[in-house]
């Protein structure tokens, strides 16, 4: 690929496999999640997700997603439990979205796709850093939260407020106290599989933790969403919208369920 990658048909999800192979590996992600074909793993545990808000440092457009960053050189915000062992750090939580309402999640669920979809980012702390997790197949643990549309989400809102300052590629705001539990819905009962980041580099290092009960977002907060931009300041506007990868081949992998 000659530029940089994106969602556009020149550079987008069909063309990423030109420089990064691995795009057709052997657990790549996202996947059509098909819950009569999970199995029910009584040996999962419940999720811990522990957040503190005074990790929370800035808000970035980073010209593929708005991403929300935190400080992650200690365990204050942690995830623990659910299908993994040991300890993993909050890095930066992201979302994928549509177009339009009928379509932006990247996970499907019998085919259903959702508004939009929260991927909270978290890196194991038996490695030394992000970087390093993220290389290893044991490395990163993503809970994905689907975005469903109904009700407006007050819980959204201090997002939302923050996206006029972040509106072009590059930019970023301070963004402090925000705590991400906010954003997680009232039954934490997941699907989990063995995957890989749903954007480049697609390296295969993420356990996925996929929510079984989505969040509300309304119509209008996903027009809010869609203001935004894939485009640097002063560039020919181009609205940050479909930054979503299709479900990939399964490859014989099992999908397990925390519930009955
Ligand atoms: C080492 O560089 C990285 C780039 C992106 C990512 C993520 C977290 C991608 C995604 O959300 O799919 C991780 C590492
Ligand atoms: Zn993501």
């Amino acid at each position: 690929m000659s530029h940089s990658w994106g969602y556009a048909p020149a550079n987008g999800p069909a063309k990423w496999g030109d420089s990064f192979p691995i795009a057709n590996g052997a657990r790549q992600s996202p996947i059509d999640i098909q819950p009569a074909a999970a199995s029910y793993d009584a040996g999962l545990k419940p999720l811990c997700l522990k957040y503190d808000a005074s990790t929370c440092l800035e808000i970035l457009n980073n010209g593929h997603s708005i991403q929300v960053t935190f400080l992650d050189d200690s365990d204050k915000s942690t995830l623990t439990d659910g299908p993994i062992s040991g300890v993993y750090r909050l890095k930066q939580f992201h979302f994928h979205w549509g177009g339009a309402d009928d379509r932006g999640s990247e996970h499907t669920v019998d085919g259903t796709k959702y508004a939009a979809e929260l991927h909270l980012v978290h890196w194991n702390t038996k490695y030394a850093s992000f970087g390093e997790a993220a290389s290893k197949p044991d490395g990163l643990a993503v809970v994905g939260v689907f975005l469903k549309i109904g009700d407006a989400n007050p819980k959204l809102q201090k997002l939302l407020d923050a996206f006029d300052g972040i509106k072009t590629k590059g930019t970023q705001t301070s963004f402090a106290n925000f705590d991400p539990t906010t954003l997680l819905p009232g039954c934490l009962d997941y699907w989990t599989y063995d995957g890989s980041l749903t954007t480049p580099p697609l390296l295969e290092s993420v356990t996925w933790i996929v929510c079984k009960e989505t969040i509300s977002v309304s119509s209008d907060q996903m027009a809010k969403f869609r203001s935004l931009l894939f485009s640097v300041q002063g560039e020919a506007e181009c609205c940050m919208v479909d930054n979503y990868r299709p479900p990939q081949p399964l490859k014989g992998r099992s999908v397990r369920a925390s519930f009955k």
